[in-house]
Parts: structure tokens; C-alpha cells; sequence
């Protein structure tokens, strides 16, 4: 019997979502930077996404990173993500765990006072980590903004709705439940995701977006589906992510909290550092996120956000593959 392939991670979660890190394995991904070596995984090494994202190693919403070698001069290392479909371009919940992992790891030395800082070279940017003692990890995001407000865009079996649009280190198209006559706490997440994949599918045909600094960027992640409470108060607001190919983070999602952050800037429902707390739709799985400062992206007004969270480990995994195995490249079951 032979076995020709042999991945081994360690597993974590964050709210709930889960998060794959490979430790070896993994095929050498070349390009000269982390954006190059996103376009050659999906090119010429997308058999080992599938083999551990898909089943029956993984699942539908099952999500990964993988380090790489970073061309940032101040970061620690680089990383790709991985999920169903392909290779997103940021995720909050696994920077959030990839801080905590690499100060346990020892690829960051831990301060000896403080918080321990962790650069990640994400595919949108170089993203801070914040590690605490306690495991808690804050993030500062890149540039987030406001891309539009109040598009309109034809749904089908919806009509014609409003939807912001809103970048995080990836686009998200924000919208309340009650738009599409769904209610946050009462509709089946099903029902949740079938109208956000509508709404993504919409905004895809009819929108197109630009990000000055790659256009390797500049696309649709997903759509948010929120409960509408965008003013800032001291309750939670919640919001269901969904992602990818109908992918739904269990998390408050890291990235789309910074995106409905720059949104409600741009819109005067929240100052800096005023700290909220999002909630997940799915699990009321909390992080809290704040506008920390004012920034640019390129030309265009915008935020750093700071989200915060916590990671758990939940164990470790070695795939293995035999050679007459006919799911080698996995297959996906929704
Ligand atoms: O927290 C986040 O930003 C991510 N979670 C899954 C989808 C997003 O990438």
C-alpha cells in the first residue's frame, strides 16, 4: 500500500471557524512575492487545497493557512488561505490564531513585557498581530474604506435593493437580513446563506470593483448579511459571512468586521476607538473591533481597524493518500 502524499497541520478555531495550518508537506510554492505565490497555488499546486479542505478530509466550510516566505522586509512570515473554493486575500479569525500559534510555536519570540507583536504577510498586506499573555490576539488590519454606499443592484426574486460595499483586506457587499425579509436571530442559517449567495452573485455581474494597489484584489468575497443596528451603541450587532462558494464562517469574520467598520465610519455611526462588539449570527461568537486611525488606500480616505478575538487549539492531523484512491483531490458535498 503505497502512501505518496503526507500533510500534517495543526488544528484551531476561532469563534468556532476552524483553521487548518499546515506544518509540512505542503507543496514549495514559488513567486517572488505572497500576492505571486497565491496565483501560483491556484495554478499549479491547487491539489493539496482540495485534498485538505475538501472531503473527506475536510468539509463544506472548512478553512486553511499555509505559511510561506514572506518579500516583506518587516514581517515575520507570509501566508496564503485557503478555503473552498481557492485562496482569499485576508481572514481576521486565522490571523488571529496564526498570532497565538506563532508565539506557542516560537516563530516569534515572545516579548518579555507586553503584548507580543507578529507581522503577517497576508495576500492584501502586511497585518499586525498583537498577541497578549492571556492568548488574546488584536489585529490592525490594512487600509479599510467605504468602496460604495447604497448601490443598487438587482436581486434576483428580491428586486432591487441597497447594498454598501465595504473593503477589509477583501470586499464584502453589506446588507441587513430585513432587506432581503429575513431576520437575523429567527431565519435558518440556510436561508441566510441561499439570499447572501444571491446577493454575491448580483453584485459580481453588476459591480466592478477596483483596489489601487493590485488588481489581484479586486473582487467579491462575499456578502454580510447583518441585523441592520450599524450606530454605534454599547450592544453586540451581529452579521452572517458568507463566502467564497457558499461558505459560511462560523466566526464574526476578522476581515468583515474591519469592512463594516470603514462603512460605518464613512457613514458618521461610529468614531475612533470606539470599541463594538460583533456577534456571529451562527454561534454568537464575539470579537470586538474599533477604527483606530485614519489612513489612505492610495488615493481614497480610510481606517485601520483593530479587531480582537481568541484562538483555541482543537488538535492535530496527518492526511495521508494512498495512490488508488479515487477522492485523492477530495470533493465537496452542499
Ligand atoms: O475572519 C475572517 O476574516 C475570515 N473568516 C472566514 C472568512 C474570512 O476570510
Amino acid at each position: 500500500m503505497q502512501r505518496d502524499v503526507m500533510i500534517t497541520c495543526t488544528e484551531m478555531h476561532t469563534g468556532g471557524e476552524p483553521l487548518r495550518i499546515v506544518e509540512s508537506g505542503y507543496p514549495t510554492l514559488l513567486g517572488d512575492s505572497v500576492l505571486e505565490k497565491r496565483s501560483y497555488a491556484a495554478r499549479s499546486a491547487d491539489g493539496a487545497r482540495r485534498l485538505i479542505m475538501h472531503e473527506p478530509r475536510g468539509h463544506h466550510d472548512m478553512y486553511g493557512a499555509v505559511r510561506v516566505t514572506a518579500d516583506h522586509t518587516e514581517a515575520d512570515f507570509g501566508v496564503l488561505f485557503l478555503h473552498n473554493e481557492g485562496y482569499s486575500t485576508m481572514c481576521g479569525h486565522a490571523v488571529i490564531a496564526l498570532g497565538r500559534y506563532a508565539v506557542d510555536k516560537g516563530i516569534v519570540k515572545k516579548a518579555l513585557d507586553g503584548d507580543t507583536r507578529v507581522n503577517i504577510q497576508c495576500p492584501c498586506g502586511l497585518v499586525s498581530a498583537y498577541v497578549a499573555k492571556s492568548g488574546s490576539v488584536r489585529f490592525h488590519s490594512v487600509p479599510a474604506y467605504a468602496f460604495a454606499l447604497d448601490v443598487d443592484v438587482d436581486v434576483p426574486g428580491h428586486g432591487r435593493l441597497k447594498v454598501d460595499i465595504g473593503y477589509g483586506g477583501a470586499f464584502y457587499a453589506l446588507i441587513p437580513a430585513q432587506a432581503l425579509g429575513l431576520d437575523m436571530r429567527k431565519s435558518r442559517t440556510r436561508d441566510l446563506t441561499d439570499a447572501a449567495t444571491l446577493v454575491t452573485e448580483a453584485v459580481k455581474r453588476q459591480v466592478t470593483l477596483h483596489h489601487p494597489d493590485s488588481p489581484e484584489l479586486a473582487f467579491l468575497y462575499g456578502t454580510i448579511v447583518t441585523d441592520g443596528n450599524d450606530a454605534f451603541s454599547d450592544q453586540p450587532t451581529s452579521n452572517v459571512c458568507v463566502f467564497a462558494d457558499r461558505e459560511v464562517d462560523r466566526s464574526p469574520t476578522g476581515s468583515g468586521v474591519t469592512a463594516r467598520i470603514a462603512v460605518q465610519y464613512k457613514r458618521g455611526l461610529i468614531g475612533l476607538n470606539q470599541s463594538r462588539v460583533f456577534a456571529s449570527g451562527v454561534n454568537d461568537s464575539r470579537f470586538t473591533g474599533m477604527a483606530v486611525k485614519e489612513t489612505t488606500c492610495g488615493q481614497i480616505p480610510a481606517v485601520v481597524v483593530e479587531v480582537a478575538g481568541k484562538a483555541f487549539y482543537t488538535g492535530t492531523s496527518t492526511f495521508t493518500v494512498e495512490d488508488e484512491d479515487e477522492f485523492k483531490t477530495g470533493f465537496l458535498c452542499n
